[in-house]
């Protein structure tokens, strides 16, 4: 393969185009050859990164650019003396992250700085066609800040998109938008290289300076997806019980003939995506052989509650449900009794502290999988003999000798958001056609933007997925394969003198991920202590400020040593005020 200038632009040419082609006379090639002629389009690939993903991420375009005839000159952004934006004619697509408080990648610093150079003509860029995907996580107060900037400053100087920006979020799983920004790259630039084919974008190319004439962007799934994803974030915790149960309970029900017939959902698809063929992900190769031994006599199961370390089991001397002046959010108050332990704290310490999961779920899901019977007996796992998982191992987080019913009190998070591998399996183990289908759909590429909206949007947990569809009947082994570790939560502590003195407050807003929250709705089954452990926290600042404490959805907490503190806006969104 070599490169030849044409037209002004490069293109690296698998083939030699003859003048045979298309009957064209000698030199009306057009700018962009189309795959047939066995012609790669070239576009400019920049990446920046702190961490290594934008860079793995632009490798992984550069190897599918190939396949869609496309071949991507990658570089990272701080080698500018392998490409100038000045005079590059071809598209360009950008993958970036951010680090620090917003910034972008260290590797893009002299980038930024050039580009921001105010002396710059408006029309600077005037002639280059983008496409950008920024990387960051919405933990931080500056979301994909590194890619907001570059994008917007190559709008300021001119430039175009021909594909709309993606935002993907660590926090979420960058995947989730950046699979689907990937799939959609393709079309957008294939469009763009036959729109310039026809002249436009030749006009585009010459425009005048600081034309203002606005190009339709591409909008592939992509702004479906960054828009689902934006449901993820979870400063909006009230609104998503109601979603999930909303839409599983339409999926159970179809009881709207009008929207059940038109409208997807959990268990329904729609074309395109029901005639869709399918890319969907290898089954991963199962493991654990289960057995369940009832016990003998009054054996008792022996695993004790598990612990974080160090370990305090702390009584729980109040739990409250509080709910704030806007009467959406709702929060959970705990007191621990830590007068028998000798560790010491500041307010904006964490404490980590495992939570059970809640009796009623744990009962729902021994009924669905036919196991209430068994609850009381003992489960005994064994590595498959024939299995192919390589490397595979009994997972350490379920204790030998313990009841099932205490590993899915304890030990699993049964509330986690199932994962596509965990989808796919499940897939296997529906007996409805139907079922099975729309389960390899939620699990497939195509079916990315469902999957987000429907099990990550509505944040569905196995047990959603399992009433919503009734023939998925899936062993237990597969489960306990799947679900992940009960983690601990960590929860901001405060201490607010003339409220408790020298109590610990632990908050956590009502969102469905919270274990707190069905306190509130089973207060005979609330522990009566907890397992804790001191985290690394941040100092309650002296002043006025913002403390961002470690992990945990109640990390951010705004406080005022004499006024309030709690989490969100501190106008109008306090839990305590004085
Ligand atoms: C120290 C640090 C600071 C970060 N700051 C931000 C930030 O301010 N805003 C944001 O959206 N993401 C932030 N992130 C998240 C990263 O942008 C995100 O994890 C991204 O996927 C990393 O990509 P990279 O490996 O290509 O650098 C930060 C990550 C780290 C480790």
């Amino acid at each position: 393969m070599h490169r030849v200038r044409m037209g002004g632009a490069r293109f690296a040419v698998s083939a030699i185009c003859t003048r045979a082609w298309a009957g064209l006379p000698q030199g009306d090639c057009p700018r962009y050859f189309s795959t047939s002629l066995e012609v790669m389009r070239r576009f400019l690939l920049l990446y920046a990164t702190q961490h290594g993903q934008a860079k793995a991420i632009a490798e992984e375009i550069r190897e599918k650019a190939v396949a869609h005839g496309f071949s991507a000159d990658l570089h990272c952004m701080s080698e500018t003396d392998k490409y100038d934006l000045k005079t590059e004619t071809a598209p360009l697509v950008v993958v970036v992250s951010t680090t620090g408080t917003g910034d972008p990648p260290d590797t893009a610093r002299r980038f930024v700085k050039k580009i921001n150079d105010k002396t710059l003509p408006v029309d600077y860029f005037a002639h280059l066609r983008y496409g950008l995907l920024g990387l960051g996580d919405s933990e931080y107060t500056y979301f994909c800040n590194g890619g907001k900037v570059i994008d917007r400053r190559l709008q300021e100087l001119g430039a175009r998109r021909f594909y709309d920006t993606g935002h993907a979020d660590d926090c979420v799983g960058l995947e989730l938008v950046v699979e689907p920004w990937i799939d959609g790259l393709w079309a957008a630039l294939a469009k763009l290289f036959v729109s310039s084919s026809e002249g436009e974008m030749s006009g585009a190319l010459t425009a005048a300076p600081g034309a203002s004439r606005t190009t339709d962007a591409a909008k592939p799934e992509l702004i479906h997806v960054e828009s689902q994803v934006e449901l993820l974030r979870l400063d909006d915790p009230g609104g998503k019980d109601s979603e999930v149960s909303e839409q599983n309970g339409a999926s159970r029900g179809q009881s709207s003939a009008l929207t059940a017939d038109f409208e997807p959902s959990l268990t329904r698809s729609v074309p395109p995506l029901s005639l869709a063929s399918l890319n969907i992900p290898a089954l991963p190769p199962d493991y654990l052989q289960v057995h369940l031994q009832e016990p003998v006599g009054q054996e008792e199961c022996q695993a004790s509650v598990p612990s974080v370390d160090p370990i305090f089991q702390v009584p729980i001397s109040k739990a409250v449900q509080l709910t704030t002046n806007d009467a959406i959010k709702t929060t959970f108050l705990v007191e621990l009794d830590i007068s028998k332990t000798d560790f010491s704290y500041q307010p904006g310490d964490a404490f980590n502290i495992i939570c059970p999961n809640s009796d009623s779920e744990v009962q729902s899901l021994l009924h669905r999988l036919q196991l209430t019977d068994q609850r009381e007996h003992h489960v005994l796992l064994k590595i498959k003999a024939d299995t192919k998982k390589r490397g595979a191992a009994l997972p350490q987080h379920i204790p030998e000798k313990c009841s099932l019913q205490f590993i899915l009190t304890w030990c699993l998070e049964i509330r986690a958001i199932p994962k596509k591998a965990l989808l796919r399996a499940l897939a296997d183990c529906a007996g409805d056609t139907a079922e099975r289908r729309r389960l390899q759909e939620l699990s497939s590429s195509q079916g990315a933007a469902d999957y987000t909206r429907f099990v990550r949007g509505a944040r569905a947990s196995l047990l959603d997925l399992l009433l919503a569809f009734p023939s998925c009947q899936p062993p237990l082994g597969l489960l306990l394969e799947h679900l992940p570790k009960l983690q601990p939560r960590p929860y901001s502590c405060a201490r607010y003198p003339s409220l408790l003195a020298q109590q610990i407050l632990s908050t956590y807003p009502g969102t469905r991920r919270s274990l707190w929250s069905w306190w509130a709705r089973e207060p005979a089954s609330r522990p009566s202590s907890a397992s804790c452990s001191t985290g690394t926290g941040s100092s309650w600042p002296a002043g006025d400020g913002s403390l961002v404490g470690p992990g945990g959805d109640t990390a951010q907490l705004f406080c005022a040593p004499c006024g309030f503190w709690g989490s969100g806006l501190r106008s109008s969104n306090f839990y305590f005020k004085k």
